[in-house]
């Protein structure tokens, strides 16, 4: 596993850091190399950033005349900042540090004893303040404790009404480390330098507003240490490119074949949504699995056939509404005929026996959409403990209401967590940080993504591609959570590579089809 993969809650942070220092590594040591590596990663943004953002009258250009304005709490992460205060002092910027704090920790103290017998100034007064062209907020990192309130309170509001950018040190200061719930008031960053791993609360969705560009500072924690706490299977993970292409088997073998790519069964569409039907094709046809079927009602069947030629388009009987009455497979084919089978996307609500017959199939299944809705209907628990083989349920947060109405999904990584062990199925919780777990509670989350996905179609995308990937590597031994979050990943990164193109207004869900090949290539030659 890669440093990026871990995820953190503050006491697990605290007793990874606890061995390091127990092994020797002074605490003091720490911080100078933690500080040095945000002065560092700082330097290069504000370059960057400088750029892009209209700078205050008083700037005098070049890096060297910025402004700095440094907001300094009473523990460690007020130490980080107090180092970086005199690092960028060094560098020649005009800094000046708020300090309201009475009672500072040992090494905290000491930083501003130093920064202050270099001339810089410190205040403790808001009203004293001069202006600068940024903040870095070092004002409370995972100790925070309780909710921030009186003038501290007020002071994160004071600094986030000058709408500077703002650099926060470890977290923003006021979210809480392990479930991104703002205690009171937050800072709200432009960017989060996250020191050594990831912690929780980043990878929440309502901390996101908070956040602002979120980058690791890597500062060299031996692997040992952070198994020893987390085990060596953490419970939850981050998603990142290895972990992806690890599932993806790539490159494929020179003596493949295409039935030894998988063969997906797609059940979708109707009279009424031909699109969702077109879209879970393509995203099946951007995974490569091998081999292609589509059962749809008969009356869409040339539409499919028009848009994925390459595919076996099965087209079947229908109710009077449009939807498929019945399966009707080709001869001497059952539904044990393909490797995997994902159904759901524009079939309506009046497709109950086929979503009956897959489920009593011995196939690997993925429920999407109406099948989803279905299953809810019929009972989501009951339904799915007759099921032996691998069940994959992707709902958004409002399919995920109705499959399991008593669970609260606020905590998204406790609620998926429950519904896939309720069921014995693998659950993807959609959102912007979709969240997933296995039946034994391991969770991957996917923590970038784009709102831009957030748009009709876009799931249906997601589930024709996850189907691909299922269907390729079924057979070859991966965790069935890995296939998701492969897809997950994939699926999101295909759309921030859009919207670098075509902003965020441009990602409808065909285009998204198009991106997830470029994204893939992009992906390969970044990883080669
Ligand atoms: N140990 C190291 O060398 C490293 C630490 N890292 C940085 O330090 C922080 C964690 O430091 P810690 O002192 O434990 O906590 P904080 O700096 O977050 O300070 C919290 C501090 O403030 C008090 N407090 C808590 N809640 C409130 C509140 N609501 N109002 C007022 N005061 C509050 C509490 O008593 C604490 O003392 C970590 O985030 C890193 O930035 C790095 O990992 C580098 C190595
Ligand atoms: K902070």
């Amino acid at each position: 596993m890669t440093k990026e993969q871990f995820v953190v809650t503050a006491a697990q942070m605290r007793d990874i850091e606890g061995r390091i220092f127990a092994a020797g590594m002074p605490v003091a040591a720490l911080m100078e190399k933690v500080g040095k590596l945000i002065s560092d990663s700082f330097a290069r943004h504000w370059q960057r950033l400088q750029s892009i953002i209209p700078l205050s009258p008083s700037f005098q250009g070049g890096l060297g005349g910025s402004h700095v304005g440094i907001l300094a709490g009473p523990g460690h992460n007020g130490g980080d900042a107090l180092v970086v205060a005199r690092e960028l002092h060094f560098q020649g910027y005009q800094v000046w540090i708020y300090q309201p704090f009475a009672k500072l920790k040992e090494l905290t103290s000491q930083h501003l004893q130093y920064a202050q017998s270099l001339g810089i100034p410190c205040y403790q007064q808001l009203a004293e303040l001069p202006s600068c062209d940024f903040l870095i907020d070092g004002l409370f990192g995972f100790g925070l404790e309780r909710e921030i309130t009186g003038n501290i309170a007020e002071a994160i509001n004071h600094f986030n009404d000058w709408n500077k950018p703002i650099f926060s040190i470890d977290l923003p200061s006021g979210l809480h480390t392990d479930t991104g719930e703002v205690l009171g008031t937050a800072i709200r960053a432009t960017h989060t330098f996250c020191l050594g791993l990831w912690k929780q609360g980043l990878l929440q969705e309502q901390a996101l507003e908070y956040i602002g560009q979120a980058e690791l500072i890597d500062f060299d924690i031996p692997l040992a240490d952070i198994h020893a706490i987390l085990g060596e299977v953490p419970k939850i993970k981050r998603i990142t490119k290895t972990t992806v292409f690890d599932t993806l088997s790539l490159p494929l073998s020179p003596t493949t074949h295409k039935y030894k790519s998988g063969h997906l069964l797609l059940i979708s569409g109707s009279k009424r949504y031909a699109g969702g039907a077109i879209l879970t094709g393509l995203g099946a046809r951007a995974s490569g699995v091998g081999m292609l079927s589509i059962a749809v009602p008969e009356s869409i069947k040339p539409l499919l056939i028009s848009h994925l030629p390459e595919a076996l388009i099965i087209g079947c009987p229908e109710t009077e509404t449009g939807a498929i009455s019945h399966l009707q497979l080709p001869s001497n084919t059952d539904l044990s005929s393909f490797n995997a089978i994902a159904c759901g996307p524009g079939l309506t609500t009046d497709a109950t026996p086929i979503i009956e017959q897959v489920i009593n199939s011995d196939v690997p299944l993925i429920l999407d959409a109406d099948g989803l809705n279905i299953l809810a209907q019929l009972g989501t628990i009951s339904t799915l403990q007759k099921r032996q083989n691998t069940t994959i349920l992707t709902p958004h947060t409002g399919e995920f209401h109705r499959l399991f109405p008593d669970i609260n999904y606020q905590d998204r990584v406790k609620a998926v967590q429950t519904a896939a062990s309720q069921t014995g199925a693998v659950v993807l919780l959609k959102g912007a940080r979709t969240a997933i777990s296995n039946p034994e509670g391991v969770v991957w989350i996917n923590a970038e993504s784009t709102p831009a996905l957030a748009r009709g179609g876009s799931g249906d995308v997601l589930t024709g591609l996850m189907g691909g990937i299922l269907a390729r590597v079924v057979n070859k031994q991966v965790n069935i959570e890995d296939v998701v979050a492969a897809a997950a990943w994939w699926h999101s990164q295909g759309g921030i590579l859009a919207v670098k193109e075509r902003t965020e207004l441009g990602v409808d869900a065909f285009t998204l089809t198009q991106y997830l090949i470029r994204v893939l290539k992009l992906s390969i030659e970044d990883i080669l």
